[in-house]
């Protein structure tokens, strides 16, 4: 708690750097990105979530699966969006304008972080209203953790008509208010009771999955993943933090994330990354092909051994890996693909999985790479178009954040992206949870069908009273 109130200390730099980005501000006429990054001492960022867990906080929560960097953003201080196609290019050309005038200070660099819409061809439905196509957005606060090191980034857009002295006001304005609900007791709420569960029934869905092959029987359509969605309703309105807590202890091997816009909160705990970029190394991964686990060892073994051996998942699996490398082949070199996958194992769930390394070509961003690989054929099929026009006609709901990529992308260029999978839109006593699976020609309903409870369980737990 030390560590989180020193800000005022450094109210004279922080006034500096925006009264800086005023006076470029007002030669260009333009709004000026400022960041101000101190070193504080170590906080567990997933425990100051849960602590500010309340309504209408604009936050968001970032955590990845390899225990390696975690972020807690706090205000919005700008957001870039974008819409249709060219989504993902004209939020990277905003972030590049903003980077050619932008001053920054201190050992972090700004950070944008936020997500895209799973299809953007796809009217969003009320329930996701507030998420966008693109939405990539400065936190006026964010606080990084990398192992054992930890800063807080103060973040504006300063405008030629502010102040800096407006601009401070208005970060020291969220920092009070992230302190106040971080120091206050916290609100102890009785846990929400699950009330009832809305979904397509099993009969209705595993027809869309016969629907599914006879396309793949009838087109030149490989593969299409096909997702379930599942409205559950609670005595009182879900807690993320609460969620979230339960979603980390439950799985510490996934990537954990919560994003908290107006009441809603899309939430999760997911095994995929899309790509991570670190000076210019690139790391992408193939998932598919699911088995469930066993509590025990030796059948688990034989499990994953068995997901190994089966022709099914291999096919289903071979294609992510073929086109993932295809996709990449014009933004990165030196792709490494190992021969064959290993298995990732989760708490409920083991997948086949193939880790691709590369270098990313020069004049290349993560973003051009993120476009690229989404949707790979792990949540949406092959060949692409054809699997993401079965996927809007035969699906039936809304997607939205679900199955999209998920991440943050620093000035540096440097980021990471996630499939936002084994996830739920969280919105007063409601939640909708979702999962899907990969569907290729030996596909079986039935067994798809189950894939998706597994899969789905983990959310269910989580939401548990
Ligand atoms: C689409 C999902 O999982 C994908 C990722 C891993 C394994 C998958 C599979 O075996 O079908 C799916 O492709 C989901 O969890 O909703």
């Amino acid at each position: 708690m030390k560590a989180l109130t020193r800000l005022e200390e450094h109210l004279g730099e922080l006034t500096q750097v925006f009264e800086q980005a005023r006076q470029r501000a007002v030669l260009q006429a333009e709004p000026v990105l400022a960041s101000y990054a101190l070193a504080i001492d170590a906080v567990d960022l997933l425990e100051l979530f849960c602590r500010v867990d309340q309504p209408c906080a604009e936050a968001v929560f970032w955590r990845a699966a390899d225990g390696g960097r975690s972020l807690f953003g706090w205000g919005v201080a700008a957001e870039l969006s974008g819409a249709g196609e060219q989504r993902f290019a004209s939020v990277d050309q905003q972030w590049q304008h903003w980077l050619r005038s932008a001053v920054i200070h201190g050992p972090q660099p700004p950070l944008l972080c936020g997500g895209f819409r799973f299809d953007h061809q796809v009217q969003a439905s009320s329930a996701w209203q507030g998420f966008g196509d693109a939405s990539m957005r400065l936190m006026t606060l964010l606080l990084i953790r990398d192992a054992d090191a930890c800063w807080l980034l103060c973040q504006q857009l300063v405008g030629p008509a502010d102040t800096a002295q407006s601009r401070c006001e208005q970060v020291l304005n969220e920092w009070h208010g992230l302190m106040d609900r971080y120091l206050s007791a916290p609100v102890v709420t009785p846990p929400a009771q699950h009330r009832r569960d809305q979904s397509l029934p099993r009969a209705c869905w595993e027809s869309k999955i016969v629907q599914a092959l006879d396309a793949l029987r009838d087109t030149s359509m490989k593969k299409v993943v096909l997702a379930r969605e599942v409205l559950s309703e609670f005595s009182r309105a879900v807690s993320p933090g609460r969620t979230l807590a339960r979603l980390a202890s439950n799985d510490p091997a996934a990537y954990l994330f919560a994003f908290r816009r107006q009441q809603s909160c899309f939430i999760g705990a997911s095994p995929e990354r899309l790509v991570k970029l670190d000076g210019g190394r690139l790391q992408t991964l193939a998932l598919a092909g699911t088995s469930r686990r066993d509590p025990d060892p030796q059948q688990d073994a034989q499990l994953a051994q068995a997901l190994l051996d089966c022709e099914k998942n291999r096919h289903e699996h071979a294609l992510v890996v073929q086109i993932i490398e295809s996709s990449l082949a014009p933004w990165a070199s030196q792709l490494q693909v190992p021969a064959t996958p290993s298995v990732q194992r989760l708490s409920r769930v083991q997948h086949l999985s193939t880790v691709i390394e590369g270098r990313l070509r020069p004049q290349t961003s993560l973003l051009q790479v993120v476009e690229a690989l989404h949707p790979t054929p792990a949540v949406g099929g092959h060949e692409r178009q054809q699997a993401m026009a079965h996927i809007r006609h035969c699906e039936g709901f809304d997607r939205g954040w679900y199955a999209a990529p998920l991440g943050w992308l620093d000035a540096q260029g440097n980021g990471e992206f996630i499939v936002g999978l084994r996830s739920a839109l969280l919105n007063g006593e409601q939640a909708r949870l979702f999962a899907g699976c990969g569907i290729v020609p030996c596909s079986d309903p039935a067994s798809e069908y189950e894939e998706t409870c597994i899969k789905l369980a983990g959310m269910q737990l989580a939401l548990q009273a």
